[in-house]
């Protein structure tokens, strides 16, 4: 027990992150355009090296020059461990508008990462007298990442949401897969001659929601590499919202509307949830804590429950 409330998170729509690289300007427009959530230009592990320089300066032009709309604009910057994060930060910072809502840090291991890029943001910030300040999202996406990540959610101010990156994990991880996401062929349990496949991202998934839920940030799942597999794609997302994350990447457009409806609750799931506050509602009034609603128990729990599934109908509804 605490007597600290579960801070909430930001209230806005996550639920797809659509990737481009920075490096193909000609899909910007189709981003903006897409239904996707949140956009994540990608400068770090689409964009070639000898590309860099060119995805950064796109990418800073495409800020102030396409319309978003209403999305939440994200930039994933170059990680810690490579020449380039550092150019990318400062250039982004000094020279793209104010449309840029957050930076994206990929292969987080600890809070020393998420300190060192405040420092920079917040220096670049005052200097250029910046009015808005930028917001961080990361992936976990590493051994140590996922070690680290009650810290990492609890670093900065700035932490807005934290994805799974499944590529990179699997490789830290020396996970015997190529697979980016869902289910691998080899892991899996036997009884009664049957084969049964359980879900390997289970765990980190839960420890990411875990520290998320904790300081009050967005978990995300990250990339479903084969965008082919749209069943597989439709599993892994309903797996991942059951697990309490709240939207999922598209690497490709045909993704976006799969994450869309996967993270919107159903008519009948908002209709049950406000059943559900309804029953609650007459038994609190009768002083009772708990009652029935359509055979089962509901109690005070029930109304925390329900108020997930109302809240975000009701950010959806705008
Ligand atoms: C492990 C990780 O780090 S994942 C995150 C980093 N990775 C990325 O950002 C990759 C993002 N995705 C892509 O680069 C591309 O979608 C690819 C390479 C997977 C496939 O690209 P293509 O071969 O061009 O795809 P495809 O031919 O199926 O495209 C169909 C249409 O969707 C468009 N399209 C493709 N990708 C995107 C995108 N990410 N956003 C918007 N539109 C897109 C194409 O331009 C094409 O449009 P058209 O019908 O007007 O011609
Ligand atoms: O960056 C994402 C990943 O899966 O790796
Ligand atoms: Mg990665």
């Amino acid at each position: 027990m605490s007597f600290r409330l579960q801070p909430q998170p930001p209230a806005r729509l996550n639920r797809c992150q659509l990737f481009g690289p920075g490096s193909r300007s000609a899909l910007f427009e189709k981003m903006a355009k897409s239904d996707a959530d949140v956009i994540n230009i990608d400068l770090e592990d689409s964009v070639a090296p000898d590309d860099k320089p060119t995805a950064l300066k796109q990418t800073i032009e495409a800020i102030s020059d396409i319309d978003w709309g209403n999305k939440t604009l994200s930039v994933r910057i170059n990680g810690l461990d490579t020449p380039f994060w550092y150019r990318d930060v400062v250039d982004l910072l000094e020279q793209a508008g104010d449309r840029l809502d957050q930076i994206m840090i990929p292969k987080v291991g600890n809070a020393g990462d998420i300190y060192a890029v405040d420092a920079l943001v917040t220096a670049i910030e005052r200097a250029k007298g910046r009015k808005k300040p930028i917001a961080f999202e990361v992936i976990i996406e590493s051994a140590a990442g996922i070690c680290h990540v009650e810290e990492i959610a609890a670093a900065s101010p700035r932490m807005q949401a934290i994805s799974l990156g499944a590529a990179d994990f699997a490789a830290s991880m020396g996970m015997a897969t190529t697979g980016i996401g869902g289910t691998q062929e080899n892991y899996y349990m036997v009884r009664d001659g049957q084969k049964y496949w359980p879900d390997p991202w289970h765990w980190a998934q839960t420890a990411i929601v875990a520290a998320c839920r904790t300081h009050g940030l967005l978990p995300v799942d990250g990339p479903f590499g084969d965008f082919s597999d749209k069943d597989g794609f439709v599993a892994q997302a309903r797996r991942s919202a059951t697990l309490g994350m709240v939207g999922k990447w598209a690497i490709h457009p045909s993704q976006i509307a799969l994450a869309n409806e996967v993270f919107s609750p159903s008519a009948d799931a908002v209709t049950e949830a406000r059943e559900i506050l309804a029953a609650m509602e007459e038994a609190t009034k009768s002083g009772a804590g708990a009652t029935v609603y359509k055979g089962r128990l509901v109690d005070i729990a029930s109304i925390k429950q329900a108020e997930v599934i109302v809240r975000q109908a009701e950010l959806i509804a705008g």
